[in-house]
């Protein structure tokens, strides 16, 4: 569906794209194809839904309540938004409901081929995301609550992938389901292997066994697809490359990280879907 001159002219091709993930919401503020901003934000409730609504339309992009990266300049955003919504929890999607320029992306809106009805939508579309940036074949490992693998082949057909729970579930489920394990922050740095005291172990015990877990995940899908790039992306992601930088650096250098894969996917389908750019990776390699 194109634009019309007027829907054009009144929002400056601005839109938001919104991720909605087990634990938080990702944002991200567009004008046309240019990502302005990225940020973060805990899930929301009806009222905090409404305060945000009134502050776009104010021409604010934040609301106080949230975590926010400050301001960008003068600049403010066009009253009511376009919102291209992609979601994995759907309490947090129905509150978006009733938006008037709601754009919710499904399995069914992706140019890839072999997927099965319930794999989720943040990692269908953060394989459409890397494959933009580096074409066909490409492995997506995604280090949010839940760790994800996910691999397509050289014609953008799903091959699998695999579920974990990812660092800060893991480090929660020890604390949570253990009389003596103490509740452990998330280690900014790569912690010692071979630990002598209890938070230690335990962040040991975490990052290596993940890291370890992806890195074995890499080398076979290396062995199908020897020519893969290995894109990285999510909260964890810089812990993950950490971690093979340290390991396994012959891995690290052709792993890309890439923080904001699921806005170049979001970004890719709306283009698509508003028939504002060339044909898109359809069924094609890009290279
Ligand atoms: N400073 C931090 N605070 C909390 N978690 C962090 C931090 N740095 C890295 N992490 C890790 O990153 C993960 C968060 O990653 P990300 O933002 O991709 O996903 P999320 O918000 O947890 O999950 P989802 O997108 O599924 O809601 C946490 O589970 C934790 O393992
Ligand atoms: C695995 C998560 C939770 C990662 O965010 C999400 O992609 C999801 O809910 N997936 C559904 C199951 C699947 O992908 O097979
Ligand atoms: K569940």
């Amino acid at each position: 569906m194109s634009k019309t001159a007027t829907e054009l002219g009144s929002d400056q091709g601005n839109w938001l794209a919104l991720s909605i993930g087990n634990s938080r919401l990702h944002w991200a503020w567009f004008q046309g194809e240019l990502c302005k901003q990225v940020w973060h934000s805990p899930h929301l409730d009806p009222a905090a839904r409404e305060k945000l609504i009134h502050a776009w339309n104010r021409g604010e992009l934040w609301d106080g309540g949230l975590e926010y990266p400050g301001p960008l300049g003068d600049e403010a955003i066009a009253p009511n938004p376009p919102l291209w919504i992609a979601s994995v929890v759907p309490q947090q999607l129905a509150l978006w409901q009733s938006y008037r320029r709601l754009n919710i992306i499904t399995l069914a809106d992706l140019p890839l081929l072999g997927l099965y009805p319930t794999l989720g939508i943040d990692r269908a579309l953060a394989l459409v995301g890397a494959a933009t940036e580096s074409g066909w074949p490409v492995l997506v490992v995604d280090a949010g609550t839940a760790l994800t693998l996910t691999g397509a082949d050289p014609e953008g057909r799903l091959v699998g992938g695999a579920i974990l729970p990812g660092f800060g579930l893991q480090l929660q489920s020890l604390t949570e389901k253990t009389a003596a394990l103490p509740a452990v922050t998330f280690p900014g740095t790569l912690p010692p292997r071979w630990a002598l005291n209890t938070p230690e172990a335990i962040a040991s015990g975490v990052v290596y066994g993940i890291g370890a877990g992806v890195r074995d995940f890499i080398s076979d899908w290396w062995q199908h697809f020897p020519t893969s790039p290995v894109v990285i992306t999510g909260g964890g992601g810089e812990m993950l490359l950490r971690y093979l930088q340290e390991t396994a650096p012959e891995i690290a250098k052709q792993a890309i990280a890439m923080p904001d894969l699921i806005f170049s996917g979001i970004c890719c389908i709306k283009q698509q879907q508003s028939g504002e750019s060339l044909p898109g990776p359809r069924f094609t390699p890009l290279y």
